[in-house]
């Protein structure tokens, strides 16, 4: 069965990377890299830390890049006396598209729950940005073959009490945390074996139209050489780069892959 069209999406994680003048620079050369062809064939979003946000804004718009960003994290809340946190509201006016939520790193070392999750993906709809939830399970819990049980749960308690509407404008990505940063990519077939199951509890929950409109990204040590067998897959649609997306060459290769380029030189 051919795969249903929905248009990939490239998102660049640079996590606690890069002041503001490195990450003008890397925004300048990913563009540099990327002809409108592929903008055509793929969205590519950057997702720089707090601190870079609005130099990468000014850049993105004052060159008219075709390029989107967004951010790694947000409060809960939307105002008020919460030391430290950065609010929806104010990521939105900033001009974020995109908002990471439940990325495992944010669970492990910030011990975020899923009902913090939850509440996080409001507030990102909210206030207009998509959500990319991110769900994905340890070592031992791949090896005790409960990978797709556990993913399933952080879904369903990610989005739970959302209405249909809303579940329609999130992002999910796929994360196996054993292949984050190892340089141990899951095979094709694991990545979409949890993929396709995310997709099917969507389209339980809330119609087979709904799911097959929802982009669902991996992510976990993607490369240039590897994301062309990885978005083969039917059920994956795209990527949440980490390590790779700090590399302009590496991280246009990976968009290139996502476009079904190179469309020339
Ligand atoms: O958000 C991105 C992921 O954590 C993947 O990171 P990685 O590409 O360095 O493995």
């Amino acid at each position: 069965m051919a795969k249903p069209v929905r248009k990939p999406l490239i998102a660049g994680n640079w996590k606690m990377n890069l002041s503001h003048l490195e990450a003008i620079a890397l925004v300048q050369k990913i563009a540099f890299s990327l002809k409108p062809q592929h903008y055509d064939a793929v969205d590519v979003t950057v997702l720089p830390a707090f601190t870079s946000i609005r130099s990468v804004q000014s850049l993105i718009d004052g060159d008219k890049l075709r390029l989107s960003y967004g951010a790694q994290d947000l409060s809960p809340h939307a105002s008020g006396a919460y030391t430290g946190d950065v609010s929806g509201p104010m990521l939105a006016k900033l001009g974020c598209s995109f908002v990471t939520v439940g990325h495992s790193e944010r669970r492990q070392y910030h011990e975020e729950s899923d009902e913090l999750v939850n509440r996080k993906l409001r507030a990102a709809l909210t206030c207009g940005m998509t959500p990319i939830l991110c769900v994905g399970e340890g070592i031992d819990v791949r090896e005790a073959g409960d990978h797709v049980e556990h993913c399933s749960t952080q879904l369903s308690e990610g989005l739970s009490g959302l209405s249909e509407e809303q579940v329609d404008q999130v992002v999910l990505a796929y994360e196996p945390i054993w292949a984050i940063g190892t340089g141990k990519v899951a095979t094709p077939a694991d990545a979409q074996e949890v993929c396709r199951a995310l997709r099917s509890a969507l389209s339980e929950r809330h119609g087979a139209d709904l799911a097959n409109r929802t982009r669902i990204l991996y992510g976990g040590s993607v490369k240039a050489n590897n994301a062309g067998d990885l978005l083969a897959q039917p059920d994956l649609d795209g990527a949440l780069v980490g390590g790779a997306s700090l590399d302009a060459t590496e991280f246009a290769g990976i968009c290139v892959a996502a476009a079904g380029g190179p469309f020339g030189g």
